[in-house]
């Protein structure tokens, strides 16, 4: 799914109207519409009070609509228009008048704090003060409205994207943003919900489709690309029935010093567990008993150092080589990197301490494979590329990073994002359980896996971080996310596999379980609604 720019939306509107000949006050009724259903579904009636904001612009517009359908299906609503500024737009006019007249109700002025209402923590707040066309942080007394809405404790329901956050540009002040409960975006997911500073204001986010020109928004040059269950189905390379072990490659898993076995253990298991043919792991010496014992399935070759590694060996050209998993940083290790990157011609997947190896070593960063992936973490994207003011500058530099050294990066975290080049691909499955230690070892060894039966760095990286996610969610269905652990991935990637081409339940980053789909008016059940939505 294609992620687009404010203007490339606005002009997916303006095609829409053309294309399927309708004006925009009619797109404007369709978005309302859906926004009043998704609440419909939820509340079926029931008599909570609900406070539209609307703003002066679309987004303002858009909560007209919905307020009046609210008002004539006789839910308890007041509606408010933020009067920030004289210059309504033309549709929000439209609706204003058609509240008034319709509904005999006039919304109330907002012009200053005076005007501000209570909020009880059991209501429901709406919010459309803004919508994609903010283009400053609020302020005065706005800003001041958001902060009264944020302290409510009331659920907040924010249309299209929550007010103050831009879509695809950094925070510039964090108090003056919604913190959403849920977001209600039009079709085209915002790039703001899946980085790590602005995502947490848009939680619960849910696309609702309003019939915007399909066409447009697949040919255009997206800001970022979604991958989720469908768009992983694509990368699947089927097993061959005349294959055998070699067909699927063999895999070298550099990884380990004393205490720190484990990291290579999960890091082969995981290869394995994917699908390469044979793994090797490349251990020091106190690695051998543990590495034959926990993973018999596993060749291992130990290095001459009882507890580093100190020269890389192996008597065969790997396929695919993950390395650096709890390896440390000793000079020694450094050097032995620096000629296995000279020499080897296997393709790399490079972590954890061979990444920091990296960072502090010029001489090493030069000598880094093109072609190979990395997979840094927070912490060690920052040794690499250096520091970032914000969530889009990082993009830009793992960008130029990405070209420079013509390597794959995926930059780990909640909505993990791979970078080629200029190209940002999101990954969508994965959940908080996985924020675990290991949980990267594994995703090393998945990818080399990958690498070992043919899938080209680009799909391996895409392909594996969905599938780590979505083995993650599997685990979490059965055990919860606080108990889940890395090794717990390893053994649900068989489930993974076995469930990537069933439907999809959800598309997974729309988190929209709480409201079950076959839910009818004989469950209506207070209290439960209360514990399930108001939490
Ligand atoms: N495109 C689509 O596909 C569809 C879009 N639709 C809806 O339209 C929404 C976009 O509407 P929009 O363009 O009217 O922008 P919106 O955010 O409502 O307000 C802009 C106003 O705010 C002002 N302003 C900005 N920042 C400010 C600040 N800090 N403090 C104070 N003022 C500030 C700015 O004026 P300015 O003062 O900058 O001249 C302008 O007056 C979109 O999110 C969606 O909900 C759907 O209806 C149908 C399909
Ligand atoms: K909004």
């Amino acid at each position: 799914m294609n992620i687009l720019s404010v203007d490339q939306i606005y002009k997916a509107d303006k095609i829409t109207i053309k294309n399927q000949n309708i004006d925009s006050v009619q797109l404007m009724e369709r978005a309302g519409e859906q926004v009043f259903d998704w609440i419909e579904d939820i509340l079926m009636g029931a008599p909570i009070h609900i406070h539209v904001f609307c703003g002066i612009g679309n987004n303002g517009g858009d909560g007209l609509v919905v307020g009046r359908l609210l008002i004539e299906s006789d839910y308890n609503v007041t509606v408010y228009v933020v009067n920030f500024s004289d210059k309504r737009s033309k549709d929000f006019l439209h609706n204003y008048d058609r509240i008034k007249t319709d509904t005999k109700v006039w919304p109330t002025l907002i012009k200053s704090e005076k005007d501000f209402p209570e909020i009880g923590s059991g209501d429901i707040v709406l919010d459309s003060i803004f919508g994609i066309g903010l283009n400053r942080s609020p302020e005065g007394w706005v800003k001041k409205l958001i902060e009264h809405l944020n302290k409510s404790g009331a659920l907040i329901i924010s249309i299209d994207i929550p007010s103050g956050l831009f879509a695809n540009k950094a925070l510039e002040d964090k108090d003056a943003v919604i913190k959403a409960t849920h977001t209600l975006t039009f079709q085209i997911p915002k790039l703001a919900f899946f980085l790590p500073e602005t995502g947490p204001f848009a939680s619960m986010v849910k696309t609702l489709d309003i019939g915007l020109d399909q066409k447009f928004i697949e040919e255009a040059e997206p800001l970022a690309q979604l991958i989720s269950q469908e768009e992983a189905q694509s990368f699947y390379i089927p097993r061959k029935k005349f294959g055998y072990k070699g067909t699927y490659g063999h895999a070298l898993i550099v990884a380990g010093s004393y205490g720190k076995i484990g990291a290579a253990v999960l890091a082969s298991t995981a290869a394995f567990r994917i699908g390469a043919g044979m793994v090797t792991a490349f251990v020091p010496k106190c690695g051998y008993n543990i590495l034959q014992t926990t993973l018999p399935e596993a060749m291992v070759i130990t290095d001459k150092e009882e507890e580093f590694i100190t020269e890389i060996t192996s008597d065969f050209e790997p396929t695919a080589i993950g390395i650096g998993m709890g390896m440390g940083k000793n000079q020694a290790t450094v050097q032995a990197l620096k000629k296995l990157f000279k020499n080897s011609k296997s393709q790399f997947v490079i972590d954890a301490d061979a990444l920091n190896n990296i960072s502090e070593n010029k001489d090493l960063m030069k000598l880094l494979p093109k072609k190979s992936i990395l997979t840094p973490h927070p912490g060690e994207l920052k040794r690499l590329i250096g520091s970032w003011n914000d969530d889009y500058e990082k993009l830009e530099k793992v960008k130029k990073f990405s070209k420079k050294h013509d390597v794959v990066v995926i930059v780990k975290g909640a909505y993990t994002a791979t970078v080629y080049e200029d190209k940002i691909y999101i990954n969508t499955s994965g959940n908080p359980g996985m924020g675990t230690a290991g949980s990267g070892d594994t995703l090393s060894g998945i990818l080399t896996g990958l690498l070992c039966q043919g899938y080209d760095i680009l799909s391996a990286s895409l392909f594996g971080v969905f599938m780590h996610g979505f083995a993650g969610n599997k685990a979490a269905d059965k055990m919860g996310y606080e108990a889940l652990i890395a090794g717990d991935i390893i053994e649900n990637l068989s489930e993974a596999y076995v469930e990537l081409f069933m439907d999809p339940e959800n598309d997974n980053w729309e988190d929209d379980d709480l409201f079950d789909d076959d839910w009818d008016d004989d469950d209506w059940d207070d209290d439960e609604w209360e514990d399930d939505f108001l939490k």
